[in-house]
C-alpha cells in the first residue's frame, strides 16, 4: 500500500490573481517582483531567480498562462508545460516567495495588484522599453535588469533535445 501524502507546502505560494492584492499583504517588505514564462526550467532562470530575491525580503513571480504564452510567438508547440506545473516549480524554489499566473501579454494588472517596491528582468531585456517599469515608477518603485550570468534558454534546450546543433 501506497503511503498517502498531503498537499506539498509549496502549493501555498500560488495564488489566484483575484487573492493577489490580500496575499502580498502579508509578505515582509521591500517586495521585488519579476514576470515570465518559465517554459523549462535553468540554471540561467534560477541564478537569476535567486539573484531578484537578494535585493529585497520577497520575491513575487508573475508566470504567463498558456494563453498567454501563444500570445508571445514563441512557437505552435509552447509551452512545452503547462501553466499549473511551470507555476509549481517555480514555488518550489526557496528565493521564491508567492507565484501567480497572469493572463495578458503584458502582465500590468498583477503588478498593479502588487505594488512591488523594485521590478526586476534578465538581460535580454532594456529597461527603458518596459511598460512594466512605467507602472512601478508611478507609485515610486524602481526598475532594473540583472545581467545574465549563464548562457541559457528553453529554446535552445528544446533544439537540443530535438537533435538540433546547440551544446
Ligand atoms: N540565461 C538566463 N540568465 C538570466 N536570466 C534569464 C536567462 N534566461 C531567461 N532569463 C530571464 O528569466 C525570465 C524568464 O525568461 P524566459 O522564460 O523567456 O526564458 P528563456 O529560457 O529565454 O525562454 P525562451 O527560450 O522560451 O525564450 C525573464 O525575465 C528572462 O529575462
Ligand atoms: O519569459 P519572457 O519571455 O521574458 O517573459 C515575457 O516578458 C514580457 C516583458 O515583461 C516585457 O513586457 C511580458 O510582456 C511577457 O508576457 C512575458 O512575461
Amino acid at each position: 500500500m501506497s503511503k498517502h501524502f498531503p498537499a506539498p507546502s509549496f502549493e501555498k505560494k500560488i495564488v489566484s490573481g483575484e487573492r493577489l492584492r490580500e496575499a502580498v499583504q502579508r509578505l515582509p517588505r521591500p517586495i521585488v517582483m519579476t514576470n515570465g514564462v518559465f517554459d523549462i526550467l535553468h540554471r540561467g532562470h534560477v541564478t537569476y531567480l535567486a539573484q531578484a530575491a537578494t535585493l529585497g525580503a520577497s520575491l513575487v513571480v508573475a508566470v504567463n498562462s498558456d494563453a498567454s504564452v501563444r500570445m508571445l510567438g514563441k512557437g505552435d508547440d509552447r509551452p512545452v508545460n503547462r501553466e499549473e506545473d511551470r507555476a509549481a516549480v517555480l514555488a518550489a524554489l526557496e528565493s521564491v516567495s508567492l507565484v501567480t499566473i497572469f493572463s495578458d501579454k503584458v502582465p500590468l494588472e498583477p503588478i498593479a495588484a502588487v505594488r512591488p517596491d523594485i521590478y526586476v528582468k534578465g538581460g535580454d531585456y532594456e529597461v527603458e522599453d518596459l511598460p512594466e517599469a512605467r507602472l512601478v515608477a508611478s507609485w515610486g518603485g524602481r526598475s532594473c535588469t540583472i545581467a545574465f550570468e549563464f548562457e541559457r534558454s528553453t529554446t535552445a534546450l528544446l533544439k537540443k533535445i530535438r537533435g538540433g546543433a546547440e551544446k
